[in-house]
């Protein structure tokens, strides 16, 4: 075995810093078609999952930096008569996110990251707790269910929110591509407890 090799076996882990980018860039690569039939494909496994069928409360994203976009499974759950929130930067929380009630009309506007986002609206406003699933984007996920989101903790925090028992559940959506062997996780880390990629669903309750 040459020194190099060696050096191999003994190497660090990659950094969180050093997934994030090579994973914002291979799901980059994914051609316009690559993401729209798994854009499809998302829609029709979301829709197929027992988890999914009886749920009326929905907290979805819109995708940003090539995440797996989510237009048709927002129409199919729109379809299926369900409820679709969409995160809203918190104005006076910073790091913290509201879930706004999301419909056909709703008009929307760029956040400070360039995401579209409905208006403020506390008629609009669903409490974390009165959702029945979050639909968390990230940016890599391992086997254990871990979560590594854009670097904001946006979704940590909010996740932490949650009380222990919540029936509220928490499921990851991601490209195939998404998955690394294993995430160096942090203390405020909220781990999945269901993913779903285009190819596959994900428990990771019970591991
Ligand atoms: N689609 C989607 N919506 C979301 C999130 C997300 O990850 N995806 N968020 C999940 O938390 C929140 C927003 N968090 C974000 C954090 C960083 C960047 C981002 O693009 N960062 C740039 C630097 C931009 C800047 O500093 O102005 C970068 O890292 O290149 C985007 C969203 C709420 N909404
Ligand atoms: N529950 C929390 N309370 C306070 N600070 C938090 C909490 N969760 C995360 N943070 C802070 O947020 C910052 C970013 O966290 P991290 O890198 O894990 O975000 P992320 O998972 O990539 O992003 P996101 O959750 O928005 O997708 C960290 O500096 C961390 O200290």
């Amino acid at each position: 075995m040459s020194l190099l090799q060696q050096a191999d076996l003994v190497s660090v882990p990659p950094s969180r810093q050093a997934i994030r980018q090579r994973v914002r860039q291979l799901r980059q690569q994914l051609t316009a078609s690559e993401q729209s039939q798994a854009a499809s494909q998302l829609a029709e496994q979301v829709l197929n999952q027992a988890a999914v069928i009886a749920k009326q409360h929905v907290a979805v994203y819109l995708a940003n930096d090539a995440e797996l976009a989510t237009g048709p499974l927002i129409q199919a759950l729109w379809q299926a008569g369900k409820n679709v929130y969409l995160p809203v930067l918190h104005p006076f929380c910073p790091g913290y996110l509201l879930f706004i009630h999301y419909q056909n009309h709703t008009e929307l506007k760029p956040n400070r990251f360039g995401i579209p986002e409905p208006r403020l609206n506390c008629a609009n406003l669903m409490p974390v707790a009165g959702l029945d699933i979050i639909f968390t984007p990230l940016v890599a996920f391992d086997a254990k269910g871990n979560r590594l989101g854009m670097g904001g903790g946006f979704y940590d925090r909010t996740l932490s929110q949650l009380p222990a028992n919540s029936p509220c559940q928490v499921i990851g959506l991601a490209h195939n591509c998404q998955q690394v062997d294993q995430i160096p996780t942090e203390s405020w880390d909220v781990p999945l407890q269901q993913l779903i990629t285009p190819a596959k669903y994900f428990d990771f309750r019970n591991l």
